[in-house]
């Protein structure tokens, strides 16, 4: 079972090599050889010096020293050739094996990232990599050079004595299954030590984006605590490792001081009741040596080799993580016509997160060419899972959801995504260059075209007057610049992809009166001409809404527009009526120049 699970495992780990399979194997068996041969030929080389000692034959002397000269030579000119092919070979892999996960990453549904941590995923990226390239780099060419001297040292011995080689073979065997017991337990500490360096990542990763939260609250004693916790497992892990690895060493210890005591003991008398030679005597006794060193180091690399293939396997495990598909089947066939003259149409769509949950149940809505419509509702109502089904991070699990008249499953999701534009609450930005986010939006825009879709998004005079203009770097996730320079730098980024429906989360609500002005502006530049869903937090900003569709508890509870949801009465009525009395007043989402052209 044991042994059944390893070769499994290391299959695997050789199968993620894919093509460098063979130079490395090559490189590895050539630099192993040189090593093991050395190894091997040493005892014959002592015992013909140790025969030539009592028999003074020249013969043996002249053996000896062509021998070890033939070994040295053969070693120190082909040993840095195949070490030089098996380390390039293992940077290749190591290399590849990054790429593999990042592309696989890259390539995953969305439901992967909202159910998996960040760190869960660096640490994937970081320590079960790095442990597979102590693998390919370190345990597998002890293996290769272990195998290879123990084969040579086990018919080394037979062919100086067949009767003591069985029996010290036998002896040797004994460590082997000693180390095989031991490192079953230490492969369990090793996963277990994984999984909570994994914890300390997500720590550590939790601690870098909540900092402002962290300072502002004070929570650096709680943030500490909850690291030292998982730093405090991975230690109690190691420590029970280490415990692990000292019984074992002891337990060696000991059965390499009785073979080897017996061997020299039993051996003096054969020799001196002359059924063995002196030579064979000392050629055995190294040849032995070598043996249970060989058994001994075995064990333990395959103790270590454990955790290696424990991270080899969860990388295969993520490599397999199903992708997100081209495209999404239609739930049911929509009816044509409604659709036709809809840029943007939701027909009874159901969704949940999980199959046991409903967090839509029987959404329709629709958005014309060219108008805005607005979500509002009650707080986890359902806005931002309408945006994420139409942004194709999850398919509807019933109804039908429609793009300028045809079906979603009549895209691809890449295409799908082409016709949207989306601006969030939270801009993200790349550190990089300014320009870089904004050509984010169209990856071969020309520099006038970059320049004018900032002018669009009036981020155009605030950027020059950045100590670099579009040159200067925006730090990580933006942190060098104001929200609302974030923000319309995330508009630019949309006009330039000039996608013919937008979908917008406000964000005004987090900015100052001067920014909020400039974002509003930018806003309107936006959604000039095109179609727009709106997730609205202050009802203020969409009084000139062409629909308004009020969420609550994932339904459809009001539909209309501004005043005739006031006459109504509901609970539009009462969350406007609540926000008039404690906000203060905002201008609407509009375009300044144009309003008309919006709705
Ligand atoms: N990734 C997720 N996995 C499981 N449940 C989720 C997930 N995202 C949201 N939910 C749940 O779905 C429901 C709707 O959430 P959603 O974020 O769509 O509401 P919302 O109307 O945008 O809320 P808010 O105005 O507070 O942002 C909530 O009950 C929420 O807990």
């Amino acid at each position: 079972m044991f042994i059944q699970k390893l070769t499994q495992e290391l299959l695997q780990l050789l199968s993620l090599m894919k093509a460098k399979k063979r130079a490395y194997f090559l490189g590895l068996l050539g630099d192993g050889i040189g090593q093991a041969a050395v190894l091997v030929a040493l005892p014959f080389v002592f015992k013909d010096l140790t025969d030539f000692a009592s028999s003074k034959d020249p013969a043996l002397l002249t053996r000896a020293i062509v021998t070890m000269a033939a070994m040295f030579l053969l070693f120190s000119l082909l040993s840095p050739f195949f070490s030089y092919i098996y380390r390039r070979c293992v940077r290749e892999v190591v290399a590849n094996i990054r790429l593999l996960v990042f592309q696989r990453l890259s390539r995953l549904p969305f439901a992967y990232y909202e159910q998996h941590h960040s760190g869960d995923t660096m640490s994937r990226l970081g320590n079960d990599v790095q442990l597979m390239e102590r693998a390919y780099a370190e345990q597998l060419k002890t293996l290769c050079i272990i195998m290879l001297s123990l084969i040579g040292s086990i018919v080394g011995m037979f062919a100086l004595d067949g009767k003591i080689a069985t029996v010290l073979l036998l002896v040797s065997t004994l460590t082997l299954y000693v180390n095989a017991q031991f490192a079953k337990s230490v492969r369990r500490i090793g996963d277990q030590m994984q999984q909570q360096l994994g914890t300390g990542t997500e720590r550590l990763s939790d601690f870098l984006a909540g900092l402002p939260v962290i300072k502002m609250f004070h929570l650096q004693k709680v943030v500490t605590a909850r690291y030292t916790e998982a730093n405090e497992q991975v230690t109690l892990s190691a420590i029970k490792q280490g415990h692990k690895h000292a019984l074992l060493e002891g337990t060696n210890f000991f059965i390499q001081f009785v073979s080897f005591g017996g061997m020299l003991v039993f051996g003096i008398m054969m020799v001196a009741k002359q059924m063995i030679g002196l030579g064979v005597l000392v050629a055995m006794v190294q040849q032995q040596m070598l043996v249970t060193l060989a058994f001994l180091q075995l064990g333990q690399v395959i103790t270590t080799l454990q955790g290696s293939l424990a991270g080899a396997s969860r990388i295969v495990g993520f490599l397999q993580e199903p992708l997100e598909p081209k495209r999404y089947e239609p739930a049911s066939t929509p009816t044509a016509t409604r659709i036709y003259d809809s840029m943007l149409t939701m027909e009874q769509v159901d969704f949940g997160y999980t199959a046991d949950t409903k967090v839509l149940q029987g959404v329709s809505l629709q958005v014309g060419r060219g108008q805005m419509a607005a979500l509002v509702g009650t707080s986890g109502g359902g806005k931002s899972t309408v945006m994420k089904l139409l942004l194709g991070y999850y398919p509807p699990s019933a109804g039908s959801l429609s793009l300028l008249g045809k079906p979603i499953g009549q895209y691809s999701i890449a295409e799908m995504r082409s016709l949207i534009s989306y601006v969030p609450q939270d801009a993200f930005l790349f550190e990089g260059t300014i320009e870089e986010n904004i050509r984010y939006g169209c990856l071969d825009a020309t520099e006038e075209e970059v320049i004018r879709a900032s002018k669009a998004a009036y981020a155009h005079d605030f950027i020059m007057e950045l100590p670099d203009g579009y040159q200067t770097r925006t730090g990580e996730r933006g942190a060098k610049l104001s929200g609302g320079q974030r923000q319309r730098i995330a508009i630019a980024r949309a006009i330039l992809k000039n996608a013919p429906i937008l979908l917008l989360d406000e964000a005004t609500s987090a900015l100052d009166t001067e920014s909020e002005f400039w974002v509003q502006r930018a806003l309107a530049a936006l959604m000039q001409e095109k179609t727009v869903l709106v997730i609205a937090h202050r009802l203020s900003t969409i009084e000139h809404a062409d629909m308004i569709y009020v969420l609550h508890e994932g339904k459809v509870m009001e539909q209309g527009r501004h005043a005739e949801l006031l006459a109504q009465n509901g609970l539009y009525a009462s969350m406007y009526e609540v926000q008039q009395r404690k906000d203060r007043p905002a201008p609407a989402l509009s375009a300044p120049e144009s309003s008309a052209s919006l709705i």
